[in-house]
């Protein structure tokens, strides 16, 4: 592989708690949540150009060219870097899409690490999550790729070292806008907010569970099949659901057991994302 070209990891997210504090007057709602990254993700692959055209070779169902996340975010940072450089772009998708796991986020973040090393501009971290939060409220803690305990609408975030289980992560067939969970007149939005840090055990609802299971069969049938085994909760507004287990063999156990009418993944929860672990050993 030459200096031109690079090969990374784009990792999954969980939401291990998430409550909401209240709405802002843009809309936006005020969030407590704690970020940790599973090893677990897309592989994208970039190539320089020389031209200056920014240009995605993997198609997605349903997403245009130019709005995919992984696009804005290369041509976002080409026009504030004033990069003459382009670049091609492949991705083996393997997160599935609305399920709550971050997959375009990540795909955003990666983007803009990878092209950052590759156009050689050494911006900042500061710098390029800033940039990031201006494609998603998740893309600042995929910059960043330490897990983190995350306020405001998900940009204010305080490292943190939650522990490192293995997770069966289930994934009902439905993908959830987040945009039609967070307008749902019945969320609830009135959680106090926690101070204390890191976050007391016994603090690990997710508020939007409710709605999301309300809303989709799906869902609650993954909820109430998981929960037999383990405490089973959403990842930020779902479709996806996710139980701790104490090693990999027994979350595959459960995993084989569920196959039959789920389907899901298992993989190891990690505070240092793969992303950033591959990145430090360049
Ligand atoms: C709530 C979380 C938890 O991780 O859900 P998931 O998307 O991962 O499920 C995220 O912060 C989501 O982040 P992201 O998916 O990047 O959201 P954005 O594209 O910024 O926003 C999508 C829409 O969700 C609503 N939204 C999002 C974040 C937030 N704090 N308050 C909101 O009300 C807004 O209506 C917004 O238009
Ligand atoms: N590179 C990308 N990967 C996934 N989804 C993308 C991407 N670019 C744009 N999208 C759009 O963003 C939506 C949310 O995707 P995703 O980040 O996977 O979900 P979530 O935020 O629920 O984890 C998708 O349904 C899709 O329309």
């Amino acid at each position: 592989m030459n200096r031109n070209t690079l090969v990374l990891p784009s990792p999954a997210k969980l939401n291990l708690m998430l409550h909401i504090l209240g709405r802002r007057e843009d809309g936006y709602h005020e969030l407590q949540t704690l970020f940790q990254f599973l090893d677990y993700g897309d592989e994208m692959t970039f190539a320089v150009r020389d031209d200056g055209v920014i240009c995605l070779h993997t198609e997605f169902p349903g997403v245009a060219h130019d709005d995919n996340l992984i696009v804005k975010a290369a041509k976002k940072l080409q026009a504030q870097s004033a990069c003459p450089l382009g670049i091609d772009i492949w991705i083996k998708k393997v997160l599935p899409m609305g399920g709550g796991i971050g997959g375009g986020s990540s795909n955003a973040a990666t983007t803009l690490l990878a092209l950052n090393h590759l156009w050689q501009l050494a911006w900042d971290e500061d710098r390029l999550a800033a940039l990031g939060l201006t494609l998603g409220a998740d893309v600042p803690v995929f910059v960043r790729g330490h897990a983190a305990f995350a306020e405001g609408v998900g940009e204010i975030l305080t490292p943190a070292e939650p522990e490192e289980p293995w997770y069966l992560v289930l994934v009902p067939q439905v993908s959830v806008s987040t945009a039609e969970i967070f307008s749902d007149p019945l969320l609830t939005r009135d959680s106090l907010p926690i101070k204390v840090r890191p976050v007391p055990k016994g603090n690990s609802r997710n508020d939007c569970e409710a709605v999301v299971k309300e809303r989709y069969p799906e869902v609650r049938n993954a909820l109430n099949l998981l929960g037999k085994y383990t405490e089973a909760k959403l990842t930020g507004t779902g479709s996806c659901i996710f139980g701790a287990f104490p090693n990999e063999a027994d979350a595959d156990k459960v995993l084989h057991l569920l196959t039959e009418t789920l389907t899901g993944f298992v993989a190891k929860g990690s505070n240092v994302s793969m992303l950033h672990r591959k990145l430090q050993n360049l």
